[in-house]
């Protein structure tokens, strides 16, 4: 079930969902907009010939910060990490999906290009996977408006959630925009063997 405006502003009012700093302006019909930050991690691709999920590339993303009230400029087919300026909080009986805003996607401006889903009992900054499918740069801004996220009630509680001891919880407590930590679930052998 998606929750209304009324229904996220109750989850706020008891303090189960946390949207910090948060600003009643957000509020949409059945989501909360989420802002841009000033941090942005790009891909250094003079130190590596490939980018290789199971390994551990640390340096593979470089931080970026725009200068005083400069914008960031993403460039036409560039990918870029950016974060959320709020810290979000989800409740474990309730899951988020970050959604892109219509006036951004009109001028080919992507939020996230796979991953948009929020677990419960998640915490931290959201990580945004921005990238520029259309001909010209576009100027990011820090603090614009930049997705939107909307919050599912789950069917029951989930009995672990995400940030438990079950799970590994890679992202949990995340602050600014967090590069891939290795895909430790599987082996290049484990990879090879596979039909
Ligand atoms: N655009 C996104 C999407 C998700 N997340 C956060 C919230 C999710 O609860 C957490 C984990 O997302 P996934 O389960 O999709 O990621 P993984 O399966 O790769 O990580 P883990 O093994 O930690 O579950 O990352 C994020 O910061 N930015």
């Amino acid at each position: 079930m998606l929750l209304s405006d009324r229904d996220i502003t109750a989850a706020l009012a008891e303090g189960r969902l946390g949207i910090d700093p948060y600003d009643q302006a957000l509020l949409q019909p059945s989501s909360i907009d989420v802002r841009l930050d000033r941090y942005f991690r790009v891909f250094n691709n003079a130190r590596y010939t490939h980018i290789d999920p199971a390994a551990q590339q640390d340096d593979l993303t470089a931080l970026v910060e725009p200068q005083g009230d400069e914008p960031f400029v993403l460039h036409p087919g560039e990918f870029v990490l950016g974060s959320t300026l709020e810290v979000v909080r989800i409740p474990d009986d309730l899951a988020a999906r970050l959604e892109g805003k219509s006036s951004l996607g009109r001028l080919g401006l992507l939020t996230h290009s796979t991953a948009g889903f929020v677990d419960p009992g998640f915490s931290g900054h959201i990580t945004l996977e921005l990238s520029n499918v259309a001909n010209l740069p576009i100027t990011l801004w820090p603090g614009m408006k930049i997705g939107q996220l909307c919050l599912f009630r789950l069917t029951s509680p989930a009995e672990n959630p995400y940030g438990s001891a079950v799970y590994g919880s890679r992202y949990q407590d995340q602050r600014g925009p967090t590069p891939s930590r290795s895909f430790r679930n599987f082996t290049r052998a484990e990879t090879r063997r596979a039909p």
